[in-house]
This record gives structure tokens, C-alpha cells and sequence, in this order.
């Protein structure tokens, strides 16, 4: 007892992620069976010569690879394989609830329904909830780099499905695209009754995340970095709790920092953030939970008490209700206790 390693201690917990985009759990495999399939195209030939091309220098040059990696996804079943084997891999290490974001527009501009989309990945996290055990709630992400006409219209076609997802993002290109862009789509989808978040701080300035805070009204920013920049944004981001969804190894593969030593993450929790861990796009990244606990553990020297903090942190921002949260801290805190 007590004596397991920091690896193996993380290994065991049971684990929530809330920032996770189907789309970039995309394994080079699964892309070229895929790819196979559908007589679709991929620009490298082997899946090493895939791997070798996922050297970024800024979130622009990953969002094409990106984008171009989700091409070959065309049937219902497409979509439901590529969340299976989400699934199935986050079960091996010990996921047990997840928030995940889908990206419809980067398939309903190639004529891929939005039927298709949400039909293969809804059925793939019902099996997993059945099968797995793994609870889970679907944000729909609006990609800021398109025009607000082309939210408004993919906002409707959600409409239909409202009872499948629970919330609206904002993700793709930040520069440029300030979360203001999208404040009436929000207020609408608000109106509706989803609930809101959005990527902010991650490339762009401080001032993306007062806009998503104040105009878009989210109940979590996703990445958020920059906020350490603006100490009255950092004050209220603590004093509402306000949740930031953090991805290490996404933040280290993007250049958004230069060494997971220099991860702001102490200087977060100092100033009474609520932070939290996630994978972001861990096909493309070098990793998926595990890998981006135990690489900020070890970068950082984190102990057991704060991996469980952190762990506890994410139960807090989910969208679970009470019940369960306090259900799952309690078993957080167990697990705590005997490792
Ligand atoms: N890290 C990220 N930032 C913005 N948009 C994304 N889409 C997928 N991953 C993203
Ligand atoms: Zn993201």
C-alpha cells in the first residue's frame, strides 16, 4: 500500500476528460483502413510517412493535417469506428466519463450529412456507456475560422438532435477569429438550451477569454494559457471557478510552450484556478490521458495528493450532476487513500 509509483498511480485512477475532439483521435491505422474502404486518397503512403509529418510549428500547420486526415471519413459507420476506438482505448486506461467535442462543418462542407455524423458517433458512445461503462456528453464545435451564417445553419441542423448533445464550442484558427464573431450563434444556441464553452487563450490574446466569458457566456474556457497574462482575468476566472480545460502534450506539440517544465501549471493552481487535464488531440499529440498526466507529473514533480487534486478538479467541471460528482470524488478520494 502506498507504495505505488506516480506512472502506475495514474494508471489506476479513474479519470474524466473534457476536452477531447473526436476528430483527433484519428490513429494513422484506423486512417488508412478508413481510407481503404472508401476508395479515398491519403498523401502519404504508409503510416510512418503519416507519423512523420506530425511535426507542428503552431495550431495553423496541425489544423491542416487535421482537416485533411478527416476526409476519408464518409459512412455512418466511419464515425462510429473512429469514437469506438476512442472508447476502447480510453478504457484501458481507466476513463470513465468523457465530454467530447465533434466538429460537424468539417464534414458537412463535403457534402457529408449531419445525420451521418452525429447518427455514427452517438451509437458508438451509447455502446460505450453500455459496454464500458463510460458515461458521457457531446458538445457540438462551431469552427471560427467559417462565417457565423455557417453556424447559424449548423446550429439548425443540430436542432433535430438536441436531446444527444448537451453543449456548443468554439474551436479551429483562434487568431483572427475572436469569439465575438459567434456572440449572436451563442445567445441563440443558449436560448435553446445548450450549454457553452469555447476554446480561448490558447494562441490568442488575453481578450479572447473576456469575450468568451462575457459575450459568449461559457461555463468553461478551453486551453486558456494566455489568461496569465491579465491579472484581473485571472482573479475572475478564480473567483467565478470558472473551469480551464488544460492539454500539456497539445500545448507542447503546438509551441504554445517550449517545455513541459515551464508549464504554468503551479502558478495556476497558486492563484486558485480551476485547472484541469486533458488530451486535446491525442492521435496527433504523443498521447491520451496518461500520457498527459504522467508527462506533467514528471515534468513537474507532481504528487499523488496533487494528481488527485487535479483528478478531482475535472469531476468538479464536468457537466455531471451533483450526485454523481460527489459519487465519484468520494471514489477519487478512496482510490487516494489506498495508493
Ligand atoms: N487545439 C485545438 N485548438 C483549436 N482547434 C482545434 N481543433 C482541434 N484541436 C484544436
Ligand atoms: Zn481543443
Amino acid at each position: 500500500m502506498n507504495n505505488v509509483s506516480i506512472e502506475k498511480f495514474i494508471e489506476g485512477i479513474p479519470k474524466i476528460e473534457l476536452h477531447l475532439h473526436i476528430e483527433g483521435t484519428f490513429e494513422p491505422e484506423l486512417m488508412f483502413k478508413i481510407a481503404k474502404r472508401n476508395n479515398k486518397e491519403i498523401k502519404y503512403s504508409t503510416v510512418d510517412e503519416l507519423k512523420s509529418a506530425y511535426s507542428f510549428n503552431n495550431l495553423q500547420e496541425f489544423l491542416d493535417i487535421y482537416y485533411a486526415g478527416a476526409n476519408v471519413l464518409i459512412e455512418e459507420q466511419d464515425f462510429y469506428d473512429l469514437t469506438w476506438a476512442y472508447l476502447t482505448k480510453v478504457h484501458t486506461q481507466n476513463l470513465v466519463h468523457t465530454e467530447i467535442f465533434f466538429d460537424p462543418q468539417t464534414h458537412t462542407d463535403r457534402g457529408i450529412s449531419f445525420d451521418t455524423v452525429i447518427k455514427g458517433i452517438h451509437r458508438a458512445l451509447e455502446d460505450g456507456r453500455e459496454k464500458l461503462g463510460i458515461t458521457y456528453k457531446l458538445i457540438l464545435s462551431f469552427l471560427r475560422h467559417l462565417d457565423e451564417a455557417s453556424a447559424f445553419e449548423t446550429l439548425h441542423q443540430a436542432l433535430p438532435y438536441k436531446k444527444w448533445i448537451s453543449g456548443v464550442g468554439l474551436d479551429s484558427s483562434e487568431v483572427g477569429n475572436p469569439p465575438s464573431k459567434f456572440e449572436r450563434v451563442f445567445t441563440k444556441a443558449k436560448e435553446e438550451g445548450f450549454i457553452t464553452v469555447a476554446h480561448a487563450g490558447e494562441e490568442g490574446p488575453a481578450e479572447y477569454i473576456w469575450e468568451a466569458v462575457n459575450l459568449l457566456k461559457v461555463t468553461r474556457i478551453d486551453h486558456g494559457n494566455r489568461c496569465l497574462e491579465d491579472d484581473r482575468l485571472v482573479k475572475l476566472l478564480a473567483d467565478l471557478q470558472i473551469p480551464l480545460t488544460l492539454c500539456p502534450l497539445s500545448n507542447l506539440e503546438l509551441k504554445v510552450i517550449d517545455d513541459l517544465k515551464k508549464y504554468p501549471l503551479p502558478e495556476m493552481i497558486d492563484k486558485g484556478l480551476l485547472v484541469t487535464i486533458n488530451s486535446d488531440d491525442p492521435a496527433y499529440f504523443g498521447g491520451y490521458m496518461n500520457e498527459n498526466y504522467i508527462g506533467i507529473a514528471q515534468a513537474l514533480n507532481l504528487s499523488k495528493k496533487q494528481i488527485t487534486e487535479l483528478v478531482k478538479n475535472s469531476f468538479k467541471a464536468s457537466w455531471l450532476s451533483d450526485k454523481e460528482k460527489e459519487k465519484k470524488i468520494a471514489q477519487v478520494e478512496t482510490y487516494f487513500q489506498n495508493n
